[in-house]
């Protein structure tokens, strides 16, 4: 980026919750240093876990990102209660304390008070529809600064409830584009550690990527010294039986 995009690019003016595109919400600086730092911590843990980090398959070349799951097990043929590559191992379960985060941030995201077009519904209906958010898979990545991830859709799920979606660690671009193609229209925004996005209704599958990472943007306190780790939260929709 020239010095005058970073200068004029909409996150320079604004780091203020704002509609995107309609269904898209930016809440900037959602989470505290202390979830962040929270959140770090328990990739650790989550790593050591029986699906250590990897990078999958894509057309049979590995994803430039690493990646764990919670509750359902991903691949390039989508989401499996046990995962193939790992000696059938089931993930992790999704605490309930990132449930409750995935609520809150239903909630928060999609409150009247931000003037959001979508779901144009009252503060207690957003509250009631938030409380019902149970995401049952969580796929978190971790970025090198030199890792991508390119243009696709979320679409391994049955259920249409949002992706809620946290940042950690170095800023990333993210592609904001349409339900449509991979090409334009789309939008670049930054997501720097502690972001909040969420994607649901109009956007659900829209089309997003992250283009590039923006080495050493990390805050100072932040304990991911180096890459971004993101986790997403979603509603698969699927049974396991
Ligand atoms: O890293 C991000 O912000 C997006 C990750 C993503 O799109 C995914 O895991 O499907
Ligand atoms: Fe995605």
């Amino acid at each position: 980026m020239t010095e005058t995009e970073g200068l004029f690019s909409d996150d320079a003016f604004d780091r203020e919750p704002r509609e995107v595109v309609p269904g898209v919400m930016h809440l900037p600086g959602w989470l505290t240093p202390r979830s962040q730092s929270w959140l770090a911590r328990q990739w650790d843990d989550w790593g050591r876990g029986p699906i250590p980090p990897h990078s999958p398959l894509i057309n049979g070349h590995p994803m430039s990102v690493r990646l764990t799951t919670l509750g359902w097990h991903w691949d390039s043929s989508g989401l499996a209660p046990r995962a193939r590559h790992f000696d059938d191992a089931a993930p992790l379960p999704v605490p309930d304390w990132l449930v409750r985060w995935g609520r809150k941030a239903v909630q928060e995201a999609y409150s009247p008070s931000h003037g959001g077009s979508w779901p144009a519904l009252s503060e207690k209906e957003v509250a009631a529809w938030a409380g019902d958010y149970t995401p049952d898979v969580v796929l978190i990545n971790y970025y090198e600064p030199t890792a991508r991830m390119g243009m696709h859709q979320d679409k391994d799920e049955r259920s249409s409830e949002p992706v809620v979606s946290f940042s950690v660690g170095d800023t990333a671009i993210f592609r904001v584009g349409n339900p449509q193609t991979k090409s334009k229209p789309y939008r670049d925004i930054r997501l720097a550690s502690g972001d909040l996005i969420v994607f649901g209704g109009p956007s659900r599958y829209m089309f997003h990527g992250v283009p590039r990472i923006l080495p050493n943007t990390a805050p100072a306190d932040c304990p991911v010294r180096s890459g971004r780790f993101n986790m997403t939260l979603r509603m698969t929709g699927w049974d396991k039986q």
